[in-house]
């Protein structure tokens, strides 16, 4: 008699994979290794950002008061003392109608609180004159403005991104406290499968769920071990099963899943004694999407059909590999989009159609990107996101509103919402 599988929903899938997620720790890693990786301890500001205040432009520094009642018709002297370039200082506290030369970034010098840009004035061989009057602390960049001293800047679990780099830089990290990274051990499973360089023979594929994986760790520069293919045989898929486990920190497996006679993974959970969180999602595709835990290791047993495989790493695997590391922001990003060709499919289940999208002058337009079964690989490649079609509904329109979900982003959001 063949197992009838109860279906739990998405939402209540993710969260039982979040509850089982276990952190690795962290480590300290020279800054210029820190890019891409996920903040340990938030960043504190060391000190006063910019720390002294300074030149926005190039021109004269000078004091407000001096320019009062500068007009078109009473335009006002000024002589110059010397001048300051950036990374200088000026020696002596400027005087009544005195000006400093002052380049941008240079610290504003002792007495002055104003800056005239050299546009703004006209040069003559003693210093210049000016027709307008400036405020106290006009074009002063203020110390502190940027950031104060103490202040949090950003939180841990955030990603490094390039600007989250600069920041690091500005205090002084040479080293930065990051996640550690897990390492994925990646099996493809069935004995239909060939090598990508294998001519193709009656009966048999090649296994593209394998690189496809692989390149959606190498997207979130996540390193993975590879085991490769495995035949579906029952103490051969155990071993590399055991083997992987030991050696990785999570497993991804794909095939062999479901309830065919061939389909040894839930065998194999079994015999390992992992406990099965779920082994079936009210979602298409990827409804056999299974995920087991055992010694706090996650072991994603995705499916064979490679839009489902696809499909349960986005979904699953991702957030739990952001996860362990302590992100707060693991799932992707969603935003609304204009359908933009019909999508007839009643949705007794949750549905995820790859699809692609664009901005136009009218908005977001998202269209299916063809060919949409579980079992589909080109519209894998031809899509950029995920329309979410909602369980009950009984298909949509061009020109309804649907959500997407973005791949490939390193944004990402904080809660999963359905
Ligand atoms: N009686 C039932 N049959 C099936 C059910 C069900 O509920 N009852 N579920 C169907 C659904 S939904 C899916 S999805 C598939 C899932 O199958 P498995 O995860 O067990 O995967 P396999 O049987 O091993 O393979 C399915 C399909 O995918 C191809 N495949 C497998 N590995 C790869 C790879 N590495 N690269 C490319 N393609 C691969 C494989 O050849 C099969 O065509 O089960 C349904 N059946
Ligand atoms: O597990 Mo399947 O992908 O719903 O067709
Ligand atoms: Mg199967």
């Amino acid at each position: 008699m063949v197992e009838i599988r109860k279906p739990i929903p998405v939402t209540e899938a993710i969260r039982q994979v979040m509850e089982h997620v276990t952190h690795l720790g962290t480590e300290i890693v020279p800054l210029e290794n820190a890019y891409g990786r996920i903040l340990a301890a938030p960043i504190i500001a060391k000190h006063d950002v910019p720390p002294f205040d300074r030149s926005p432009y190039d021109g004269f520094a000078i004091r407000a008061i001096d320019s009062a009642g500068a007009s078109g018709e009473n335009r006002m002297p000024f002589h110059v003392i010397g001048e300051i370039g950036a990374g200088l200082l000026g020696d002596k506290p400027i005087g009544e109608k005195e000006a400093y030369r002052i380049m941008t970034g240079a610290q504003i010098p002792k007495n002055a609180d104003a800056v005239v840009m050299f546009e703004q004035t006209v040069e003559n061989e003693n210093g210049f004159t000016l027709r307008k009057p400036f405020d106290a602390g006009e074009n002063i960049s203020v110390q502190g403005e940027d950031c104060k001293e103490g202040e949090l800047l950003i939180e841990a679990g955030t990603l490094i991104h390039p600007g989250t780099i600069a920041l690091l830089a500005t205090f002084g990290y040479a080293f930065v406290e990051v996640a550690i990274t897990p390492v994925v051990g990646i099996l493809s499973t069935g004995t239909e499968l060939l090598n990508v360089d294998d001519e193709l023979v009656p009966g048999k594929i090649r296994n593209s769920n394998g690189p496809m994986i692989r390149a959606q760790l190498d997207r979130m520069d996540i390193s993975y071990k590879s085991y490769g293919m495995a035949a579906d045989e029952l103490d051969m898929c155990t071993f590399v099963v055991e083997k992987a486990l030991a050696e990785t920190d999570m497993l991804i497996t794909t095939g062999g899943v479901s309830v065919g006679d061939y389909d040894y993974l839930p065998a194999i959970y079994e015999r390992l004694g992992a406990k099965i969180l779920f082994n079936k999602v009210a979602m298409r595709p990827g409804s056999v999407t299974t995920v087991a835990e055992l010694n706090g290791k996650l072991l994603f047993g995705l499916s064979g059909n490679p839009s489902a495989c696809f499909t349960g790493f986005e979904l699953f695997t991702r957030p739990a590999i952001l996860g362990m590391m302590g992100g707060t922001n693991p799932y992707m990003p969603r935003m609304k989009a204009i359908l933009g060709e019909d999508f007839k499919k009643p949705n007794p289940f949750t549905r995820f159609v790859r699809a692609s999208w664009e901005f136009t002058p009218t908005g977001v337009i998202a269209v299916p990107a063809g060919f949409n079964k579980s079992s589909a690989v080109s519209s894998i490649a031809r899509g950029n996101c995920i329309i979410v079609l909602p369980s009950g509904t009984r298909g949509f329109s061009t020109g309804d509103e649907v959500d997407i979900l973005l791949l490939g982003s390193e944004l990402g959001v904080s809660e999963w919402t359905l």
